[in-house]
């Protein structure tokens, strides 16, 4: 079966990062826009780690993972070089139902990072279904140039609009029609 894209609010959903090397630093970069409410266990940490992890107050236990140190987490990130650690730490999670990513197999991953595009409240993600993570690089550097900066400001004012008139037909005539505008601006057509 394929992934459902889902947007998942972390507020109140502890996350835990096991592993701190370089692959750990990248997923906790992406992770940190969105939740400060993680926890870091690895016995080496990266200085880009140690950095974040500062800077943002986080939770760091220098050590290794011990089994049941995921059981208080909702999500977990395996971010270690040790695939049989990550199968471990997935069929763990399985039976606490707590969803799991893992850094080396989609075999072992509930949900996949994806590759995406942040612009005030609009996020577009990309995923290849992990055959291949560079194409959903390269694929959101394509895409990042077609959007411009006025997105941002433009959604807010549509926002405002849907939270002052009331809801019905004339409100969503409305919105439909500035929304097609702006697109077909950027766009210079409109696909129906
Ligand atoms: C999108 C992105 C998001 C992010 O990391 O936040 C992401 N990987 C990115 C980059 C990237 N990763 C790799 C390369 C080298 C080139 C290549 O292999 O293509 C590059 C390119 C680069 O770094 O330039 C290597 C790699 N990645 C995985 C494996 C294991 C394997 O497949 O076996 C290996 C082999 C390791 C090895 O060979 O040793 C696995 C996963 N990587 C995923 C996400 C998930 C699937 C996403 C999807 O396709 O849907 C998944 C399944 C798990 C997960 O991580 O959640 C981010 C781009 C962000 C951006 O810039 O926009
Ligand atoms: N998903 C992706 O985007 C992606 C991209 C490239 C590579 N990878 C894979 O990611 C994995 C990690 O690569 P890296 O460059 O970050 O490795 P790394 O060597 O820099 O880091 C490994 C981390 O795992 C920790 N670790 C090891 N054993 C542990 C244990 N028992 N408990 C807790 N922590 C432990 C180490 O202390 C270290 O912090 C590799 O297997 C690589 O194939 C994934």
């Amino acid at each position: 079966m394929a992934y459902f894209p889902a947007f998942i609010n972390l507020n109140n959903k502890k996350v835990l990062l096991v592993g701190a090397g370089n692959i750990a630093g990248e997923k906790l970069e992406k992770l940190l826009i969105f939740t400060k409410n993680i926890t870091v266990i690895a016995p080496e940490v990266s200085d880009k780690v140690k950095i974040l992890v500062e800077e943002n107050r986080l939770t760091l236990h220098k050590r290794k993972y011990l089994q049941k140190d995921i059981e208080s987490f909702s999500v977990v990130i395996v971010a270690v070089d040790d695939l049989s650690m990550q199968k471990e730490i997935y069929e763990e999670c399985q039976k606490h139902n707590i969803l799991c990513n893992s850094v080396d197999s989609v075999e072992y991953c509930d949900f996949i990072f994806p590759s995406y595009i942040k612009k005030g409240s609009l996020t577009i993600a990309i995923s290849t279904s992990g055959s291949s993570p560079s194409v959903a690089k390269y694929l959101r550097l394509a895409i990042e140039n077609l959007i411009p900066d006025s997105i941002e400001s433009f959604l807010d004012e549509m926002k405002k609009i849907r939270s002052t008139l009331p809801k019905g037909k004339e409100r969503m005539k409305l919105l439909d029609e500035k929304a097609k505008k702006y697109i077909d601006t950027i766009f210079k057509f409109t696909q129906h």
